[in-house]
């Protein structure tokens, strides 16, 4: 709702309340309209001001309102009451004025922010425009190269760069609710003629057509398939090209195309995801509402390899004082530096303090033993790590939290080699571990809830987004990652090539097809994790070199690797590169003929595979593990498996993640192909459709958000 008071005689001030950001929902939208009325109406009452309860503007259109059936005053004619109306009205921006919020600001004739404010436009997130007159008065305000940038990106900017772009007209260190009301009884009586935006010419740069088009170029390198940033630039254009009220019909259309369409309602649902994900639980009932964590000062990182120096780096820079250790001289010394360098090159472009004093550099495992947390980042070798870990034991203070950042052996082997197993959980970060979002915090059955907290609360402290899941090998996201590269194997043994594969996975949104990301991260990687399984056997011929415990199995990453062909760091793998270490993946025809000769080796008749198989194949048995791990209670729900997918795999967030896609493709859909695929390849266990799949697909293709109903009934009943 919205609240009204009189103040100093003489100001309206029309307060909006729906915690926690105050968001457009019916009830608001009624309030500001019927309070507008009252302030009109009121002789006494010369201008207005509008400010959000608790220090924050408006966060925009109440998100959760868009999947149902619109009540309430539109924000389009509210916007015009408050712009037309014969007394001044003042926006008072505190905390955020986003989205919608935004738009309400821009229709007041004056705007007076708080330092710490911050605005914008993120609609573009939520794969929507904003849709309010934002793309109408923001160029007309701003200029068109600004609003692009604004509208396209979804960036928040300070009160600071808003006051330099013309979107705020004052800045204030005080209370700016007591700013505005200063403000509003100075400007009252005056008139308004020049303060509403919707009556400003756009102005035209004479080099128009080429900002648009640079604009266009841009959106469409950066979007990989989504559609609101190219909707958004179309939109803007519309308000040089348009008078107003055209534009605003223009806005119109083209927001309810964007609206209307999946790639909406899947970032709606991801925007949603990602705040979901951080009220975690586990399999064996601990929540995050009653588990608290312990405090973490002091944390450690053993083992200097990339990704021990990301980890550090991501742990100063989130203010951890940190012990960083690695035994050999030469390899601490050559840390240090890279480290250093990477604080240096974030200090720079993020505009953070450099964190060099918070890390003491050790050769001596002995330094970390006052650390509150130790996060283990040594080779990816189950003998190491537990010498590791009954090192640790012996040496940290009591109730140290031990965590492992391997990327899916088990971690209650690795709990079991200490003497507080409740101590010991799994962080795993992804490569630039100081880069990607994406943490998960993986749980042992000894892991204590409050060691889970504490690993929960340290990753948000570090910026990420973390992810509580079970124990099991790969855990969920390469669990899962693993159908796929099989599959994306097998299509190659039948006749695909790893440009066709990519290409078409990169049509469907990925930032790289699954050949190149494992030519970016090493085919030596899973190649040494396959030995250890004793999966690499040396029987080159015959039908027992492509099956191992009885299902169908595809050497062709281990024959790469004996062939010393590891990806870019070897300028060969599936693609060749100009020289070791290069970046730019070229079709290599040594591999097309050694593809060839691998068929003809081995009996196959190579066929033409198209698109829709490459897609099913690969997708559709991620997904079936998916389904897998959710009834196995590795993952809570489909929401944190779809975030892990989102940041840490490259899937297309307009797609909400592989589980969201799953439910718009439709699950008895998924069902049928993979049972078509099945019965081809009877050999390849992942196509067997999951228990919990087939159930959800027969009680008819329940919503996403109705999954955890039938996932938490006893195990029995899947
Ligand atoms: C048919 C309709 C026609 C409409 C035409 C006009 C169209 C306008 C389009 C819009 O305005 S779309 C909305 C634009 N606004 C946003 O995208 C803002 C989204 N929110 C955020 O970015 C952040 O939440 C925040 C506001 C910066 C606050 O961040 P913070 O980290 O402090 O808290 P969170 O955990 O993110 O959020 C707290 C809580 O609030 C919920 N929430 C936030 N914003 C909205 C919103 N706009 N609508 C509904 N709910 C919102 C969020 O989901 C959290 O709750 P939860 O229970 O934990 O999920």
């Amino acid at each position: 709702m919205a609240f009204y008071s009189r103040v100093s005689g003489s100001v309206g001030m029309i307060t909006l309340q729906n915690p926690p950001v105050n968001a457009l929902s019916a009830a608001v939208r009624q309030g500001i309209v019927d309070t507008m009325h009252r302030a009109l109406s009121e002789p006494e009452v010369k201008s207005v001001v509008i400010c959000g309860q608790n220090g924050k503007f408006c966060g925009g259109a109440d998100i959760r309102e868009f999947g149902a059936t619109m009540a309430g005053p539109p924000l389009v004619p509210m916007v015009h009451l408050i712009e037309a109306a014969s007394k001044p009205v003042v926006a008072a921006i505190e905390g955020i004025a986003l989205g919608g919020g935004l738009e309400l600001a821009l229709s007041c004739h004056y705007r007076i922010a708080h330092s710490k404010a911050r605005l914008g436009f993120p609609e573009v997130a939520l794969g929507l425009l904003p849709g309010a007159g934002g793309t109408q008065r923001l160029p007309r305000l701003v200029g068109v190269p600004a609003a692009l940038d604004l509208i396209t990106t979804g960036r928040h900017v300070t009160a600071a760069e808003a006051r330099q772009l013309g979107i705020v007209d004052e800045v204030t260190e005080l209370n700016a609710v007591d700013a505005a009301v200063k403000f509003a009884q100075s400007v009252a009586g005056k008139s308004l003629d020049a303060r509403r935006i919707s009556t400003y010419p756009c102005p035209r740069p004479p080099d128009l057509d080429a900002i648009f088009e640079r604009a266009m170029q841009q959106v469409r390198r950066s979007s990989r398939g989504a559609i609101a940033p190219g909707t958004c630039v179309q939109a803007v254009h519309a308000a040089v090209t348009l008078p107003y009220a055209k534009g605003m019909e223009r806005e119109r259309e083209l927001f309810s195309v964007l609206f209307n369409s999946g790639q909406a309602r899947a970032l709606q649902y991801y925007f949603f995801a990602q705040r979901a994900v951080s009220r975690w639980s586990t399999a064996n009932g601990a929540r995050w509402d009653t588990s608290k964590p312990r405090p973490v000062r002091k944390a450690a990182v053993i083992g200097l390899g990339t990704m021990g120096r990301g980890i550090t780096v991501s742990l100063a820079q989130a203010g951890f004082t940190v012990v960083a250790v690695e035994t050999q001289e030469k390899q601490l010394s050559e840390a240090k530096q890279g480290v250093s360098g990477m604080l240096e090159r974030g200090a720079k472009r993020r505009g953070v303090p450099l964190a060099h004093d918070k890390i003491k550099y050790s050769c001596s495992v002995q330094a970390v033993a006052d650390a509150d947390l130790v996060i283990e980042a040594v080779f990816e070798d189950m003998a190491l790590k537990k010498t590791v870990f009954q090192q640790l034991s012996a040496i940290c203070k009591p109730g140290a939290l031990l965590c492992t950042n391997t990327s899916g052996l088990d971690i209650d082997e690795l709990a079991s080699q200490t003497q507080s197993p409740e101590l010991v959980v799994g962080m795993h970060f992804f490569a630039p571990a100081h880069v990607m979002q994406l943490l998960e915090v993986v749980y042992g059955p000894r892991s204590s809830p409050e060691a889970v907290a504490t690993a929960m609360q340290v990753g948000k402290k570090m910026g990420k987004v973390s992810v509580a899941v079970g124990n099991c090998r790969g855990f969920v996201g390469n669990r899962m990652l693993k159908q796929y590269l099989e599959q994306a194997f097998f299509l190659l043994e039948e006749g695909a090539t790893p440009e066709q594969v990519d290409q078409v996975l990169e049509e469907f949104g990925f930032a790289m097809g699954v050949f190149k990301v494992s030519d970016l991260s090493g085919l030596d990687v899973g190649w040494k994790v396959r030995k250890a399984d004793g999966l690499v056997s040396p029987a080159s011929t015959g039908t027992s070199a492509r099956i191992r415990g009885g299902s169908r199995y595809s050497p062709l990453g281990d024959l790469l690797c004996e062939r010393g062909r590891f990806g870019q760091k070897t300028g060969k793998g599936w693609y060749q590169y100009d020289k070791p270490g290069g970046r730019v993946a070229k079709v290599d025809p040594w591999l097309h003929g050694f593809l060839e000769d691998y068929r003809a080796q081995h009996g196959l008749v190579a066929r033409r595979i198209d698109h829709q198989e490459v897609l099913e194949r690969c997708l559709y048995t991620l997904i079936n593990e998916g389904f897998q791990i959710l009834q196995d209670g590795i993952a809570a729900g489909p929401e944190d498996i779809d975030v892990i997918y989102v940041l840490g795999y490259g899937w297309p967030r307009h797609r909400g993640g592989p589980m969201f896609y799953a439910s718009q493709v439709g699950l008895d859909k998924v069902v049928e192909r993979l049972e078509h695929y099945q019965q081809i390849h009877p050999d390849v266990p992942g196509l067997q459709p999951s228990r919990l799949l087939r159930k959800l697909a027969a009680i008819n293709n329940p919503a996403i958000h109705k999954w955890r109903e039938v996932i938490q009934k006893p195990r029995s009943q899947l």
